[in-house]
């Protein structure tokens, strides 16, 4: 290995309470509102074909005119108490919210710049009633913050001359100050998500990275922050120069998840989500494929299937409210949520070896297994063969107790035969360690 001052700290895993309860929450919703939610993807009736939130980089928007459309921010119909009791209904246990993205826009008062909230015609703080809210509801709350900042006159992509040196020292210095005015304004937040850490200006100064890291740690214990905050100090990003993770979980998993269990490589992880292709923030036209709940629904079992956390994005309009199809698609999340989320809390890798029909999830500490199914076989039969070491004690699909038919060596038949269902079937099997016993207490095979 290379000796690295800057590099991995920690090697495995963060075993803490305050990690415990970020693993613990599996499922987490993300908002991305801000400025960009004005134009929402079109501008003087052209159609922006990027995301939402990236307009400002249109040609056909100039900077001046996307700059002044603060002016016009009033979110009159924002209610905290709603976006908190949405959240709750679908079954989210976290939020991340987008203090600042990447036009710099915050929707705080910060005293460090002028490009705030404060100087919109709402005036108001939109975080404070936020935090307040989700907490209340019980929903732990995280802060996005983009370290890229187009509003800001000492940011620099790349450091070419010593005034591009020293406009970026003070960018750091400004950096600094609002994550810490971050923290003492809003005390309860959980962690960061840091997002445009890609810039060379970012990536080369994998000290400040580090101390920056570290100091936030010592001014509030126990924050959880991903691994795209920090580069090492020969500019590796998310993995160090010895291949180990920096940050507390893996934050690469942006639109996409990991296939199997190898690759995620016994890190904690997260995926965010986008219901359309490649929106974050508001988009009116929300063309293309839009994700259905049963899609959302597996992409948040496969995730916590694989020992990771699963967060879907929103993208409220600049009035403050969310569009229908989002709405709905809360409201029908957290309909099978209701019934099915002991599944997905607390839930881990459960050492089965994969099956066609879906994905098992351990509860966390426990001998309990659940099968999430989302694809339910001509035969009806769902095989379930045991690791090793493991035998099956009982199966229930809602209380109901099943008999499997043992058709092999640890390995098993569940019938479904006639089960249709238009979202996914969830089976709990209870097991315990130790070889099965060949008299087990289910139908021999035929
Ligand atoms: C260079 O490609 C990207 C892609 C997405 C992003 C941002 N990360 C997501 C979480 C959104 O905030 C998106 O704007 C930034 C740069």
């Amino acid at each position: 290995t290379i000796a690295l001052q800057h590099g991995a700290h920690r090697i495995g895993v963060r075993t803490d309470a305050d990690m415990a309860r970020w693993r613990s929450l599996r499922f987490g919703q993300f908002i991305h509102w801000g400025v960009y939610a004005i134009p929402g993807g079109e501008w003087k009736g052209k159609t922006y074909n990027g995301a939402a939130e990236w307009i400002r980089s249109w040609k056909e928007l100039p900077h001046e005119e996307y700059d002044n459309l603060y002016r016009q921010f009033n979110p009159v119909n924002f209610d905290a108490q709603q976006w908190a009791s949405q959240a709750k209904e679908m079954g989210a246990k976290y939020m991340i919210i987008t203090t600042k993205h990447h036009d710099g826009f915050c929707l705080w008062p910060s005293k460090y710049s002028k490009y705030t909230i404060a100087a919109s015609p709402y005036k108001k703080d939109l975080l404070g009633p936020m935090v307040a809210a989700y907490n209340k509801a019980g929903i732990d709350v995280y802060l996005y913050f983009s370290i890229i900042d187009w509003s800001h006159p000492d940011y620099r992509a790349s450091l070419k001359t010593a005034a591009d040196s020293a406009a970026n020292k003070r960018f750091q210095v400004f950096v600094k100050n609002q994550l810490a005015e971050l923290l003492q304004r809003y005390p309860t937040v959980k962690g960061f998500w840091f997002d445009g850490t890609w810039d060379d200006s970012w990536k080369r100064d994998g000290a400040f990275t580090d101390e920056l890291e570290q100091y936030l740690q010592s001014i509030h214990p126990g924050l959880v922050m991903g691994s795209r905050l920090r580069a090492d100090e020969k500019g590796a990003r998310h993995f160090d120069s010895n291949g180990r993770l920096m940050g507390d979980y893996e934050q690469g998993w942006e639109r996409k998840l990991p296939e199997k269990i190898e690759d995620v490589h016994g890190n904690d992880w997260e995926a965010v989500m986008t219901v359309p292709e490649n929106q974050w923030g508001y988009n009116a036209q929300w063309a293309g494929h839009i994700k259905t709940a049963n899609e959302l629904l597996e992409m948040l079992v496969k995730s916590v299937s694989l020992n990771g956390n699963f967060v879907l994005n929103f993208g409220p309009k600049a009035d403050g409210t969310f569009r229908t199809e989002e709405q709905q698609l809360m409201t029908q999340i957290g309909q099978w949520m209701k019934i099915n989320g002991e599944a997905v809390y607390n839930g881990t890798y459960a050492g089965f070896e994969k099956q066609d029909w879906g994905y098992y999830i351990r509860k966390a500490g426990t001998d309990s297994v659940y099968m999430v199914v989302f694809n339910i076989p001509v035969s009806g039969s769902l095989r379930v063969k045991m690791p090793a070491h493991t035998s099956l004690v009982s199966v229930s699909l809602q209380q109901q107790t099943l008999t499997p038919e043992l058709i092999g060596r640890n390995e098993y038949f569940i019938h479904l035969s006639g089960k249709q269902s238009d979202t996914p079937v969830v089976i709990l099997l209870k097991t315990t360690s130790g070889e099965n016993k060949e008299k087990g207490n289910f139908e021999k095979a035929k």
